[in-house]
């Protein structure tokens, strides 16, 4: 009879000798397709790469995840390789690369808990007319321009924005307000809590991969479930009113949930929906705003240029195409969006085998073969603050770069190919007017704290001290 401790062996070599030749085969298809290996991480636990899932973690609670990823950049080159929980990942802040794993969705399919929902569905809200219709959204910046201090105290610019967000897209989506600049309901403002609470965990999961998925975590359970009553319970209501009239809106020439309620009546897909659009649009658009504000709090210059241009306009409230018009006032919310890209990491998984253009080889120039399954984190905020392609001050905040510079995937905060973000004019028109908005009302922004800037990590970044300013009304 075979031994226990024989059949052991046996099938520890069968399965050991089976990933040696896997891996051999595997060296030999990159090596016919003149690919190079990728720097590899250095880890203390080269086994799971434990040592790196604890930095994350640690750098994700103390605010420098970011920083860490510079420094391993900084340390290993654009690309890099690391065992993360026991398998391989790529990190990579190649242009070329992001523009391989988005343009080709089929290698590179979206799955996980991210900011996607069913585009066909809700494009049809993202149409001209709608984007262009600054009604709902002039609604709440008048909120918002009420609330601020107009002492010259010392404030969190980014909480008022963050309230103002939520405010508008809900009243968007809905019909119905969380009104939190106003007047604030006890149950919006668990939802507003849930909201903060369910982006910093699926954040993890996120970055740390699928692992995650499979542990149970009750307390971020509950906090969709608590999230998708608040949500089920208006959508009941809109439907009742619906039956009992044909005007769910108002006066509001517009309200998401009709559009999608006239595709489906499945109240739980549109409780989904109505997540995905909240967790795409809300603190993308509010990270967004902040970081104009704070880089222009540093920048009287560029204020000064700002009003002056809001001053030629001379309107109370601009229209789509005025906006449109105001060359620096776009440089401003570009350059924002640089330097804070809401975005700043993603990921995906490939679905096959597949050849990245970039990362392989001593200086990174070789292409790389990617193992099916393998995940690929790509840092947009990284990429968009590369010296060579941005010059010597890439660091800094200089609208007026965009006179003159013409790039390509290197400048992606809105992502790119056939995924693209859906609501790109819908926030670059509401950026524009709040900023339009605010100096028409405010002179002069003061920054009121010194920290470096630092970018707390959820499913989109914000910024972890806050935007602490000062205000001078007209
Ligand atoms: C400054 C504001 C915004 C930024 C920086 C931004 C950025 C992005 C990025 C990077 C993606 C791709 C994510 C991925 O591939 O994993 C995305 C997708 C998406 N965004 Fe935005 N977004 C913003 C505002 C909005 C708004 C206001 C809405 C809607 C109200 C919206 C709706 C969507 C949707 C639905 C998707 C998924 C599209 C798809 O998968 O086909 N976004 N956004």
């Amino acid at each position: 009879m075979l031994s226990l401790q024989f059949l052991l062996g046996a099938a520890a070599f069968v399965i050991t000798g089976h990933l040696v030749i896997q891996r051999i085969l595997f060296a030999r298809r990159a090596a016919a397709l003149g690919c190079s290996k990728p720097p590899m991480y250095k880890h203390k636990d080269p086994i799971l790469g434990l040592d790196l899932a604890f930095a994350t973690f640690r750098t994700i609670a103390d605010n420098t995840l970011l920083d860490m990823f510079t420094n391993i950049f900084e340390e290993y080159g654009n690309t890099y390789a690391a065992n993360t929980l026991g398998q391989t990942t790529l990190t990579t802040n190649e242009s070329e690369n992001i523009k391989a794993i988005l343009t080709r969705i089929e290698d590179w399919p979206i799955a996980g808990l991210r900011l996607h929902t069913a585009r066909a569905l809700i494009r049809p809200s993202f149409v001209r007319d709608q984007v262009t219709d600054l009604k709902c959204f002039d609604r709440h910046i008048s909120n918002l321009l009420a609330a601020l201090p107009r002492d010259g105290s010392t404030f969190d610019l980014q909480t008022y924005i963050v309230a103002m967000t939520m405010d508008s897209s809900t009243d968007f989506m809905m019909g119905y307000s969380t009104n939190s600049l106003v007047q604030p309901a006890p149950e919006a403002q668990q939802f507003l809590r849930d909201f903060e609470y369910a982006a910093v965990e699926g954040a993890k999961i996120a970055i740390l991969g699928s692992v995650l998925n499979y542990i149970p975590h009750r307390k971020l359970q509950a906090a969709v479930e608590r999230m998708r009553a608040y949500l089920r319970s208006h959508l009941k209501t809109i439907i009742a009113a619906k039956k009992t009239s044909d005007q769910t809106s108002g006066d509001r020439s517009y309200v998401f949930l009709d559009e999608v309620l006239k595709a489906t009546s499945d109240e739980e897909y549109v409780v989904d929906q109505m997540l995905s659009i909240l967790v795409a649009g809300r603190d993308t658009t509010a990270a967004a705003m902040t970081a104009a504000f704070y880089f222009l709090a540093r920048d009287p210059k560029a204020v000064e240029k700002l009003r002056i241009e809001i001053k030629d306009m001379n309107a109370k409230n601009p229209s789509w195409d005025q906006l449109k018009g105001m060359k620096y006032l776009n440089n401003v919310v570009k350059e924002a969006l640089r330097l804070f890209p809401p975005v700043a990491v993603n990921s995906r998984a490939a679905s096959k085998e597949v050849v990245l253009p970039l990362g392989g080889g001593p200086d990174g120039k070789q292409p790389i073969l990617v193992a099916k399954g393998t995940s690929v984190r790509y840092s947009t905020w990284h990429m968009q603050r590369r010296k060579d392609t941005y010059g010597p001050d890439a660091d800094e905040f200089r609208p007026e770069r965009w006179d003159n510079l013409r790039v390509g995937w290197e400048y992606a905060p809105f992502s790119g190919g056939p995924r693209i973000c859906i609501g790109q004019q819908f926030a670059l028109t509401q950026i524009a007017y709040t900023l339009y908005k605010f100096f028409n009302t405010f002179k002069a922004i003061e920054p009121r704290e010194s920290h470096p800037l630092q970018a707390a990590q959820a499913l989109t970044i914000s910024f972890a001290n806050g935007c602490m300013v000062g205000l001078t009304p007209e």
